[in-house]
């Protein structure tokens, strides 16, 4: 029996994101300060949430419901995790606050700025805790480039910055019924990847307080937004360019993120260029545990354990200023979703 405190999550959707974290989230590390229970699995059949048991946490002994509804009564759980597509998260994250229950919904958190203003106000009224799963920030990875680019200012002030996030999914080869695919579900890449070029973006150019003014272009095939370009204006001249495709055909099957510096050497204040031989080099190696989604984990589950409302590492104002971001994107690409 562990010495640890415990959280017990209630899991809701079955697909693909949601054995990914379940799995991390009952992985044994070194540093892990949280022991997480797989409390509860809903889903639209019971079947499905039995199935989930068996194939992704067998050791555990989760109650399974065959609807969401059921999982948000269940007075054994702590903290709802939503892993449903985009279109669903407004209605999945209302439901489960207005039940009394804290939540980690998947990004996108909505499919715009509206919709996440009003869960925050719903999520203020219950006095529950609600945060975006933007697990990216969370990792060592991402927190250690930042005290680099902005606290060690290892680059000086950081101007420019080109951030993209190319995905190899071509939703025109899925079935209909895909959430790559179906704008009723949330389709597009801006809302599935563009979301994380937007976020490296805004932490290296160091969280500018101001909304820049942008300019962006937006490709559809089927009715389907596939490709975004945008750039990011600020009063200072900085400039974000963030980019993202869904259709990165023959990409390969895992993104490896590698920090590696290159510094201008000294006594070469005048050279316009800085080729490799000319400079010096620092590689930084991170640990990599599971897929990476036990910090978002362990940090959240602090969060509750400790009473907090809101997350320290993605703030609703934080969500709410890429979602404003993504619908200027998305008014200027021409991308609408279904009731918008
Ligand atoms: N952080 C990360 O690295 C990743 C995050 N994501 C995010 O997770 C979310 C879900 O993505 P993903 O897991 O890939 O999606 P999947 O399509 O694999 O799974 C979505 C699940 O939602 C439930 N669902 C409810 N209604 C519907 C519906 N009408 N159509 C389809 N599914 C429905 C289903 O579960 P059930 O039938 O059991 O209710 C389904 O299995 C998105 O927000 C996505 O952006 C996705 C991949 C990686
Ligand atoms: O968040 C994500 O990361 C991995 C991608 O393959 C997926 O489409 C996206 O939702």
């Amino acid at each position: 029996m562990s010495d640890l405190p415990s959280i017990r999550w209630g899991i809701v959707a079955t697909g693909m994101i949601s054995t990914w974290f379940v799995e991390d989230i009952l992985l044994e590390w070194e540093g892990k300060r949280v022991n997480h229970v797989v409390q509860a699995i809903g889903s639209s059949s019971t079947q499905k949430a039995q199935d989930f048991v068996k194939n992704n946490c067998p050791a555990q002994t989760p109650k399974v419901y065959g609807s969401y509804q059921e999982l948000y009564q269940d007075p054994d759980v702590d903290i709802v995790y939503i892993g449903t597509p985009h279109a669903f998260h407004y209605r999945d994250c209302m439901e489960a606050i207005n039940a009394g229950k804290n939540v980690l919904c998947e990004k996108s958190f909505t499919i715009n700025a509206k919709q996440a203003r009003e869960i925050f106000d719903a999520a203020r009224r219950n006095n529950v805790y609600v945060a975006e799963a933007m697990w990216v920030r969370h990792r060592p990875l991402y927190q250690e480039l930042y005290r680099l680019l902005h606290q060690e200012k290892i680059i000086g002030d950081v101007f420019r910055v080109f951030s993209d996030f190319a995905n190899g999914v071509d939703p025109a080869s899925l079935p209909a019924s895909s959430r790559h695919r179906d704008l009723t579900l949330g389709a597009g890449s801006l809302l599935d990847v563009g979301v994380y070029a937007l976020t490296w973006g805004r932490m290296a150019l160091g969280y500018q307080k101001e909304l820049p003014q942008i300019v962006a272009k937006q490709t559809h095939e089927e009715g389907v937004e596939i490709t975004t370009s945008a750039i990011l204006q600020y009063s200072s001249g900085r400039q974000g360019i963030c980019t993202c495709t869904s259709k990165a055909l023959g990409a390969p099957g895992e993104v490896f993120v590698v920090v590696h510096v290159w510094k201008k050497q000294e006594g070469a204040a005048d050279r316009a260029f800085f080729p490799r031989e000319a400079c010096e080099g620092k590689k930084y190696d991170f640990p990599q545990i599971g897929r990476g989604f036990v910090w978002e984990a362990e940090n959240t589950a602090l969060d509750i354990l400790e009473g907090r409302k809101e997350s320290r590492v993605m703030p609703w104002e934080e969500t709410l200023y890429i979602m404003d971001i993504m619908d200027e994107i998305r008014a200027q690409g021409g991308t609408c979703y279904p009731g918008e």
